[in-house]
């Protein structure tokens, strides 16, 4: 019998995908560029098994499928996918519809529309290998006719939240890719901030890496519970059975990274949408690989980070401040995407890209679900002006002050912290600095600038004569 839709990809995620596909009851059949990955697949599928079609060839793989066909491509983004689309394009008929459900930029994503021969879908998939496996977050994007020809499998295997599916058509050409990357970039603050926090528990109050796991399973029961902080409660709790010691402290302080952080500060760039603390936990990604350097900087200034007297700070202080750090993360995220919308004429719905996070994605925290509502309120508003996230931040932006500055006068870089709170003050100071920048740009390029008392913009200085 034909499979009702095909993968190509048995990668990490690829195979977790096509395990959940036939789970929820869907003949699946696939295909790996490496023959071998494909058959100890299919004998490792168990009961599974029976509704996976294994190919070796792309032609087999093409005749196994049910028309018009649906498939799934699960390759490294980029010219992978291309390479990928090209080969199989000319075994497919006019109607039969390619879906990249990989990482890719979005402007790919676009271009791959435009050029495209037949249906073509771009959605972005989160969770990891678990998600996969079990229900992960995805967007769509593409022509909605598309979309709607394989929701239905795209609904069954992804996460529920209170039985809602968490997975949904957002809009256009790469629109899905899009809110994926600024998932990423949220994902990427969003880690940068725990390990700030855990940064200052470490090096400023003295907590081994087992104290630190605990502080954080008790933030995933407050306002913090999230799955990022479930994680980072594990991770700082694991022995190293190599050293039976902490497995975080023979972890290399270097962060990987595959582009899309990346990519979401270069188009908020392009967007002049200001999203500080992902730009922040970027450069720290960065930074961290430059290692040796590092160390030289170590070996002349000597080391940065000095301890804190007891009782400068305490859990309840750092607590607060993560809450206000994380807001103002998802604010500056959330406002990319509507500058986006407004940009390439998306339409994005703000209020269902939280409601697609709240489960299954790698950032699914408790919060989603509030900013789904406040979103729901006024999808124009920044989230920080949101009466609930307006009270949190009111009353946590004390403790997130003492938390930067104290990190500051010890030695501790918390750059995205940091940056939430430069972004906070900067965003409820009515008169801001800027009248200096527009001062001098007339001096020197008479550039010129509106006056308080007349607006039009092409007054001057008396430089100007
Ligand atoms: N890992 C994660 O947590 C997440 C990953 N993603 C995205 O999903 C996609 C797949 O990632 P992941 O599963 O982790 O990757 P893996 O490296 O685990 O798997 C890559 C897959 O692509 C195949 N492949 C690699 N190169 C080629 C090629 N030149 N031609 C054909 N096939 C090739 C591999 O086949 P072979 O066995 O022959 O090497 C393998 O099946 C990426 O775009 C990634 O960014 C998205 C969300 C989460
Ligand atoms: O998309 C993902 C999670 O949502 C992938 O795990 C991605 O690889 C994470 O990004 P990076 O590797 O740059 O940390």
């Amino acid at each position: 019998m034909s499979s009702d839709i095909g993968l190509i990809g048995l990668g990490t995620m690829g195979s977790a995908l096509a395990l959940n596909i036939a789970e929820k009851g869907f003949g699946i059949a696939v295909y790996n560029r490496t023959a071998e990955v494909t058959r100890d697949f299919h004998s490792e599928a168990g009961e599974l098994a029976s509704r996976v079609t294994p190919t070796e060839t792309l032609e087999d793989f093409v005749a196994a499928l049910a028309k018009p066909r649906a498939i799934i491509l699960m390759v490294p983004a980029g010219e992978i996918v291309d390479a990928q689309i090209a080969a199989l394009r000319p075994l497919l008929g006019p109607d039969d519809l390619i879906i990249d459900a990989g990482n890719a930029n979005f402007h790919d994503t676009n271009r791959r529309m435009r050029e495209a021969t037949g249906p073509f879908l771009g959605i972005g998939v989160s969770g990891g290998e678990e998600g996969a496996r079990h229900g992960p977050s995805i967007m769509g994007g593409g022509d909605r006719a598309h979309w709607d020809r394989v929701a239905h499998i795209l609904e069954a295997i992804s996460a529920k939240y209170e039985g809602t599916p968490c997975a949904t058509w957002m809009g256009e050409e790469g629109a899905g890719h899009f809110v994926k990357a600024v998932h990423n970039g949220i994902e990427y603050a969003d880690m940068q901030m725990i390990a700030e926090v855990y940064g200052v528990l470490r090096d400023g109050m003295g907590y081994d890496a087992p104290a630190v796991g605990t502080v954080f399973d008790r933030w995933n029961d407050g306002a913090l519970k999230s799955y990022l902080i479930e994680i980072s409660g594990m991770v700082a709790g694991t022995t190293d059975p190599a050293t039976g010691g902490p497995l975080l402290d023979v972890i290399v302080d270097a962060a990987g990274q595959k582009g899309t952080g990346r990519w979401t500060v270069i188009e908020a760039q392009h967007l002049a949408a200001p999203v500080p603390a992902i730009e922040a936990a970027v450069v720290a990604r960065n930074l961290s690989s430059r290692r040796e350097t590092r160390a030289q900087g170590e070996a002349v200034f000597g080391a940065a980070p000095t301890p804190m007297p007891p009782g400068t700070l305490d859990e309840d202080t750092l607590e607060q401040a993560l809450i206000c750090g994380k807001i103002l993360c998802y604010a500056q995220g959330f406002t990319m995407i509507a500058a986006a919308s407004e940009a390439f004429g998306w339409a994005l719905p703000l209020p269902e890209i939280a409601r697609v996070w709240r489960e299954g994605c790698i950032i699914r925290s408790e919060m989603l679900n509030d900013m789904a509502d406040a979103l729901t309120d006024d999808p124009a508003r920044n989230l920080m002006f949101a009466p609930y996230f307006a009270d949190h931040l009111k009353a946590g932006h004390t403790a997130l002050r003492q938390v930067v500055a104290q990190a500051a006068l010890h030695g501790i870089a918390a750059p995205a912290l940091a940056s939430g709170l430069a972004y906070f003050d900067a965003m409820r100071t009515a008169r801001g600095t800027a009248n200096m920048i527009q001062g001098q740009r007339d001096y020197f390029g008479l550039h010129g600038f509106a006056r308080l008392d007349d607006d039009s913009t092409d007054q001057h200085g008396p430089w100007a004569d």
